[in-house]
Formats: structure tokens, sequence, C-alpha cells
């Protein structure tokens, strides 16, 4: 990983990490990792947890009686457990000098506008002001068809939500291997890139005895998060020191190579609807050249209204005068400076091709 300063590293920590073999909880590596990340974060990196446990946390230390329904008995081990998952955590974080934030989430809050833009600000602000994130599925609320699959869905969302610079998963294999990872003859995969074949078939549907995802959702939401640009890693947890050895670049696990910045930002945009500010209104034929797979940037005399607050650098909506929304954009100057430049010839672009992604339906 390259030693940038400010960089946001986000984490996710597997069950099984943080469980015995006989599925209580496993406090010793839970300290050895949370001292980790407080060294991360001393060295200048803004560091985001994703812990999952709760459920085994709640597990060992909760006896439910047997008629209690199975999806009752589920949410039951994760409330009591989170509370044990995250006062651990408090501790531990505390005697490193630092503070934490528990935000539980669900899978309707990231296609919740209003919820995901909530959720973005106070992420941002608990950064911003030295505070450890530490994000779990809500696991009182999302039931079957509402859950996201695992926790390893919500990492990726999260980072992608963050434009993180890497995004870590800690489980308890050394990443993705040709085939069973117990096996002696299984080699590692160590980096994977748009060009390497697939992976499925190396993948057994196996999983660790406490997770819920297993390897084939890790390996989905890593191509996906690397597409965006963020760069993935697949870990394993129990391994001492796995997080200085990520960070110096000596730790052996799987890589997911980032797509370069320009595709990226493009791929990016493509899923950024839930981040955009305001909304263009463009003419006919400012529609016909967007739509007409030629390189062209939006140009404010193709612009007939500008609705909403937003800076430069913001996402925008382009639509056409009959409302239908045919892409996104990064807005190359404000809100007021855009009104002002309506209809206008001779002017910069307000949206430059870099920074345009168009819906070709
Ligand atoms: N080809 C493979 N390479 C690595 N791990 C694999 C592979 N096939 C199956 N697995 C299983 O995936 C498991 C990790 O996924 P999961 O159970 O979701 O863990 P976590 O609790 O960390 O989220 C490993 O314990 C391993 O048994
Ligand atoms: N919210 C659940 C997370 C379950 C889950 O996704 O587990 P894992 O596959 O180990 O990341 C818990 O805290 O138990």
């Amino acid at each position: 990983m390259k030693d940038n300063k400010d960089q946001i590293l986000v984490i996710k920590i597997g069950s099984n990490v943080l469980t015995q073999p006989d599925g209580s909880p496993d406090v010793d590596r839970m300290k050895s990792l949370t001292n980790q990340m407080a060294m991360a974060k001393n060295s200048g990196k803004q560091v985001v947890l994703i812990s999952s446990g709760a459920v085994a946390f709640g597990r060992k230390s909760t006896i439910l009686d047997e008629k209690t329904d199975p999806v009752v008995q589920k949410q039951i081990l994760a409330a009591v457990g989170q509370v044990e998952l995250i006062n651990h955590y408090k501790q531990m974080f505390w005697q490193q000098g630092i503070k934490m934030a528990q935000i539980m989430v669900t899978k309707s809050d990231f296609r919740d506008r209003k919820h995901f833009l909530n959720i973005k600000g106070c992420l941002a602000g608990l950064l911003k002001n030295g505070i450890v994130p530490i994000i779990n599925e809500n696991d009182t609320v999302s039931v079957s068809e509402l859950m996201f699959t695992d926790n390893d869905e919500l990492a990726g969302l999260v980072a992608a939500m963050l434009s993180a610079e890497q995004l870590l998963i800690l489980s308890n294999v050394d990443g993705i291997f040709r085939g069973h990872p117990n096996d002696p003859d299984s080699e590692l995969i160590e980096k994977v890139d748009a060009n390497t074949p697939s992976m499925a078939s190396y993948i057994s549907s196996s999983k660790s005895s406490f997770g819920r995802g297993g390897m084939l959702t890790k390996m989905n939401m890593a191509k996906k998060t690397a597409d965006l640009g963020i760069g993935v890693s697949i870990a394993n947890g129990k391994k001492e020191d796995v997080i200085p050895a990520f960070i110096d670049g000596s730790l052996r696990c799987t890589y997911f190579e980032p797509s370069s910045p320009k595709q990226s930002t493009k791929k990016w945009l493509a899923h950024a609807d839930q981040s955009s500010k305001g909304e263009l209104v463009i003419n006919a034929g400012a529609e016909k050249a967007l739509l007409s797979h030629k390189i062209t940037s939006l140009l404010p005399i193709g612009v007939l209204e500008v609705r909403g607050d937003f800076s430069k650098g913001e996402i925008i909506r382009i639509v056409t005068e009959s409302g239908k929304k045919i892409g996104l954009g990064k807005a190359a100057f404000g809100s007021k400076v855009a009104f002002e430049k309506i209809g206008l010839s001779n002017q910069k672009p307000i949206i430059h091709y870099d920074y345009l992604y168009i819906h070709h339906s």
C-alpha cells in the first residue's frame, strides 16, 4: 500500500477472526487488531472499521428458550452481542487514547438517498474529528430480503461511499487460493486485475464456521470495488501484525488492483446517483450530442435550467426537458456560477468529458 497520509483505509473484520474455534470471543485477537488499527491511525490513516461478530459474541453469552422463533433468535443474539462487541472495542480503543463511535445500518439505508447522504455526512464528520467509526449491519431490523449478503457487501458500499483509497478485508485465510485453502497444493492468488480470468471455479462453497457470505461474495465485492478505483485486499486477520504488514507492503494476501483513475471516475459516477446534489436540464441539441457516443463535454450553451444548490466538484444529474435522467457528472463550477452561464456560448464545459457518465440505454 502506498504510504500516503490522510488516506481513508476501510477495514472489515469477519466473525471468524474475532472468535476461537469453539465459537467463544477471541478477545486477545481483537485487542491485537485494535492496537494495530491505532498504529495505522497514529501514522495518519483515517480508519473506518466494519466489524462482524455481534451474533458470535451473543451466542456465547445467551441461553435462549428453544421454542424461540429462529429469526427472532438471531435478532436477540445480535442485539445482545453487539453490546458486548462494541464495549470491548470501546475499552480497547480507549486504552490507545482513541475515541470510537457505533454506526448500525441496513441495506435500505443505502437505497434511500436521504439516509445515504446522512450516513456519508456523519462518517465524514467522525473522521474529521479523529473518531473511528465502527459499523455493523443492524440485524434487529434487517431480516431475510432486507439483509446485506454479508458485511463484505456493506464494507464495499462504505468504501465506495467514502471514495476510500484502500479496503482491507480480514478473514481467516491468507486470501483466495487456487483450490481449497486447506489443501497444501493450493497456491495463493496474490494479484488480481481486470485481465485475471474468473476465479469462481477455485472457490468452494464452504464458509468459515461463523461467517455468513463466504469467499465468493468477497471476490465479487472486491472486483466491483476495485473497478471503482479502490484497492482491495483479502488477508488473514489471524496473522500477527497483519495491518502494519499490509501498510508497509510486505503482507502476502490477495490484492485486487484498482482500475485506472480515468476509467474508475466514470464507473464511480455510474453509481453516484445517491450522492448527487443538483440537476441540469439540457436542451435537445445537448441531449443529441451527449448520447452520440462522441467525446463531448457538456457546455453551458446546452443548459436550460440549473436546479438545486451545489458546489464545484459535487455530483449533479443531467436530465432532458421531458425529465428523463440521462447521466451524471462532476460540476466544474458551483450552482450560482452555473446559473449565470446558462445558454452562453464560448464558455468552459460545465461538466468535462472525463467527469461525465451517460446512461446509453
Ligand atoms: N478458493 C478459496 N480460497 C480461500 N478461501 C476459500 C476458498 N474457497 C472457500 N473458501 C472459504 O472461505 C472462507 C472465508 O469466507 P467467510 O466464511 O465469509 O469468512 P468471514 O467470516 O471472514 O467473512 C474461508 O474460511 C475458506 O474456508
Ligand atoms: N451483523 C452480523 C455480521 C454477519 C456477517 O456478515 O459475518 P461475516 O461473514 O463474518 O462478515 C454480526 O455482527 O454477527
